[in-house]
């Protein structure tokens, strides 16, 4: 593949691809309910967390997002494992343009800022002129998009992108048609799919 071709697009998701929401959700709801039942992340089904604490008890609904809304919540998300080696290995790829495409919280007050600062921090002032916000990904013109939401849906009815779904305890048990694929972690073959995709 020579450099007239067009550079390959790949945007990647921020939590549960990059930084560890879940774990975060689970130790922080542990250290300040720990009298209340919660859900462990092998129990987690579903992409909405606060969803699935609803169903275990309705007043959990509120205590669960009140976890996720604090201040800092954002910030001190840990990485995935290998995620901020796999993302500086694919900057440096020939042909190829990274992004961050992130979803704010409604309530946005602190994830917004605290999203910023995490990539600054994790990946170095030059990413976060890579981070596209938007609560509509389909709009956004791209090759691939790793993300651990099952269905991304938006305005854009046919997204340019293929999704890869990126695995995470809630997605794990999500049957997808043989059309679809998946990243298992960043351990897993990402570079394949890449390549897969530069020789269509
Ligand atoms: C409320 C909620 C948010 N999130 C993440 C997804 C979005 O980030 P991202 O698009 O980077 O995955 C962000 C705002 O909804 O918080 C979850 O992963 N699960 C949840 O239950
Ligand atoms: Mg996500």
């Amino acid at each position: 593949m020579g450099s007239a071709a067009a550079p390959l697009r790949v945007l990647l998701d921020m939590d549960g691809v990059l930084a560890d929401f879940e774990g975060a959700v689970l130790r922080e709801f542990r250290a300040r309910f720990p009298a209340e039942p919660r859900l462990e992340l092998a129990e987690r089904r579903g992409f909405s967390v606060r969803e699935q604490y609803r169903s275990l008890r309705e007043d959990l609904a509120a205590k669960v997002a009140s976890v996720y809304e604090s201040p800092g919540f954002f910030l001190d998300l840990d990485p995935i494992p290998g995620a901020l080696e796999a993302v500086q290995e694919m900057l440096h790829m020939q042909d190829t343009e990274v992004f961050i495409c992130t979803s704010p919280l409604r309530k946005y007050e602190h994830c917004i800022v605290e999203k910023y600062k995490w990539v600054e921090k994790h990946l170095g002032p030059e990413f976060v002129e890579r981070i596209i916000l938007t609560r509509d990904k389909t709009v956004v013109a791209a090759d691939l998009l790793f993300d651990d939401k099952d269905t991304i849906q938006g305005a854009e009815p046919n997204p340019s992108w293929e999704h890869i779904l990126f695995t995470c305890c809630h997605n794990r048990h999500v049957q997808l048609p043989a059309s679809r694929r998946r990243l298992r972690s960043w351990a897993d073959d990402w570079r394949a799919i890449l390549e897969s995709k530069r020789r269509q």
